[in-house]
């Protein structure tokens, strides 16, 4: 990052004379024929990875990343007996009321040449897709079934198996009954209710029951004068059916006159209690001197209604220590359409301050690409908002990225959703540490889903994906940012999905990175047919200067910025919430 906030681009090797390559003609096309079999293993030993010196010991760190991490020690830094150990993350839950989930011991296998995990190489995968290339080679069906709680590499602790998974990092279950209420599900109220007038207002239209959404046509039409949009059908965005212009569903997104109708108190239309926005609060929005922020007169069509909503918990709460975690699950599909796929769930990790339309766009992009590639089906996304300890300048704090993230999806998404944990944790977690609990909760025996089930009634493990764009990508090669083993972890077990950004070469870099390069054919890269460069610190940047961001970022947010203050003075290190 550079000082004056703008992201900098690692570059790209520049040593290697590696020139940039075209989109159009990227440096591995054909790379995952059956011509090409299979890659060498780098010589990641595991005795190297343990007794060589961490990359991220803090000493060792790029300052201005060192800058971002608050490691408390060991966050980085592998100790010499356990690879991945997290021992803080582990052990040091005193500081912090909230549960820590995650406990990782000992050392990370090394890999076995005869390992069939996910990165492994299937000659027949390959194929030129419309936007960009999926190197990935998934496992077969075969592979993918699988009735263990994690796997058939699972050896019934939730650990790696003599197979040598490298770089599994190991998550302690709980070992007890006395655990297993880990993550009880607490009662409703979904969300916190301190929640801006104008998500109130969403609220109102949360429920996806066709009663709810009768409520919505509500039998009065609103005053001329308020329309300034129109009633129009919406898109299905299930994942399954983006092919399906869902026009006879029935869903109807709700025009901006609806929305700020007054509150009737003879209104026989109940809407789960909730209440719109009352005149006095629209004006005392209006009223407080920021209106390039103020998007209340404007119209707000992003209210799907078909849209699932939370339940059982509320990340508000969680984040406050009040209730425990839980999972999101709501937009979970729990079976397949086809099962001839691999079921897939695709994780985005950042900062998100705030979640842009860009964010949300990262991931249609995926989806389009994924089916595009007729090998996944996906089955949710999720954004995963790093916690306040990530000493990021503009780190506006976790629980107003949460919530901004979860405005962002809430009736705009049928398939997206927003995990606290990582927000929630009392220390910075990795991403690799992140991916790892996502496993755990979807594929997991105990707390987790335990995988996907199957027509014959087996479980099939979701395939876990990182996506992430093409900066976050190149920051692998910056000296002292990830450690190496994570980036096994990251892109060999899991796997990544990269949205080119403008100003990084993601083909050039992938040539250039030893890890991503052997690890290509679990790596899918995204080309962005529309160009799409909004970047959170111009946001941030324009609401300090009190300059429009409308068409930014949903009207959610922007209002939920408004409202919460934020981002308007400085750059101000995260605080936390
Ligand atoms: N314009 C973009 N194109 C592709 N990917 C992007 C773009 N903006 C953000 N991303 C990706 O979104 C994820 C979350 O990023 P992050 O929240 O740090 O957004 P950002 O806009 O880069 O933020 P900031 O400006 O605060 O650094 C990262 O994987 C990042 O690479
Ligand atoms: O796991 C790591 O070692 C690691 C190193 C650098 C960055 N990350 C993650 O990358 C994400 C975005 O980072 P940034 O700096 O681009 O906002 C955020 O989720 C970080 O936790 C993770």
């Amino acid at each position: 990052m550079a000082a004056n906030g703008f992201k900098s681009f690692a570059p790209v090797l520049p040593g290697l004379g590696l020139h940039s390559f075209h989109n159009d003609s990227p440096p591995f096309a054909g790379a995952a024929t059956s011509e090409q079999g299979e890659p060498e293993y780098l010589s990641l030993e595991s005795s190297q990875i343990l007794s060589s010196p961490s990359p991220h010991d803090d000493s060792q760190l790029a300052p201005e990343r060192n800058n971002y991490m608050n490691h408390n020690g060991n966050n980085h830094s592998q100790s010499s007996s356990t690879h991945h150990s997290n021992s803080n993350s582990n052990s040091s839950n005193a500081s912090g009321s909230r549960p820590k989930n995650i406990n990782i011991n000992g050392p990370i296998p090394q890999r076995s040449p005869n390992d069939h995990s996910d990165e492994d190489l299937s000659s027949s995968r390959s194929r030129r897709l419309l936007s960009g290339y999926l190197f990935g080679n998934p496992p077969s069906s075969s592979e993918a079934q699988d009735n263990s709680p994690r796997g058939s590499h699972g050896n019934g602790n939730g650990h790696s198996d003599a197979q040598g998974q490298q770089g599994r990092i190991l998550i302690r279950r709980p070992s007890s009954d006395s655990e297993e209420g880990r993550y009880p599900l607490p009662t409703p109220p979904i969300f916190e209710r301190d929640s801006p007038p104008l998500s109130e207002a969403f609220k109102s239209y949360s429920s996806p029951s066709a009663q709810h959404q009768s409520s919505i046509l509500s039998p009065t039409p609103p005053e001329p004068e308020h329309l300034n949009g129109i009633s129009q059908i919406s898109l299905n965005d299930d994942p399954a059916e983006t092919d399906t212009i869902n026009a006879n569903s029935g869903t109807v997104a709700v025009t901006n006159a609806t929305r700020i109708k007054k509150p009737d108190p003879e209104d026989s239309d109940s809407r789960d209690g909730a209440e719109s926005p009352t005149e006095e609060q629209i004006h005392s929005h209006e009223e407080s001197g920021y209106d390039a922020l103020n998007g209340l007169n404007d119209g707000e069509a992003d209210l799907d209604t078909s849209a699932p909503q939370a339940t059982d918990g509320g990340s508000g709460a969680y984040l406050r220590g009040e209730v425990d975690y839980s999972f999101p699950r709501h937009r979970l599909r729990k079976t397949m359409k086809d099962e001839s796929k691999i079921p897939l769930v695709i994780v985005a990790c950042g900062s998100f301050s705030p979640p842009t339309y860009l964010h949300l766009r990262m991931f249609e992009m995926a989806k389009d690409e994924i089916i595009e590639s007729q090998t996944y089906e996906i089955m949710a996304g999720y954004y995963s908002p790093v916690s306040s300890y990530y000493k990021k300048s503009g780190l506006a704090p976790a629980n107003h990225r949460v919530r901004m993230c979860e405005l962002a999806v809430e009736h705009t998404s049928t398939w997206l959703m927003v995990d606290p944990w990582e927000a929630g944790q009392s220390e910075y977690q990795r991403t690799a540490i992140v991916l790892d609990h996502f496993d755990e909760m979807l594929n997991g025996g105990k707390n987790g889903e335990g995988g996907v089930v199957m027509g014959d009634g087996k479980k099939r493990r979701y395939k876990i994906m990182l996506l992430a764009g093409g900066d976050l990508i190149e920051s692998f090669g910056e000296p002292g940012v990830w450690s190496e083993p994570d980036l096994h972890v990251i892109l060999g077990r899991f796997g990544c999905l990269i949205v080119e950004r403008a100003g990084s070469d993601v083909w050039a870099f992938l040539l250039s990175h030893d890890i991503l390069y052997h690890h290509r054919r679990n790596v899918i890269v995204i080309k962005q047919l529309i160009y799409n460069d909004i970047s959170s610190t111009k946001v941030r940047l324009f609401v300090r200067r009190g300059m429009s961001i409308k068409y930014l970022l949903p009207n959610s947010v922007i209002q939920y910025i408004y409202d919460n203050k934020l981002y308007r003075y400085t750059d101000v290190k995260a605080t936390i919430g």
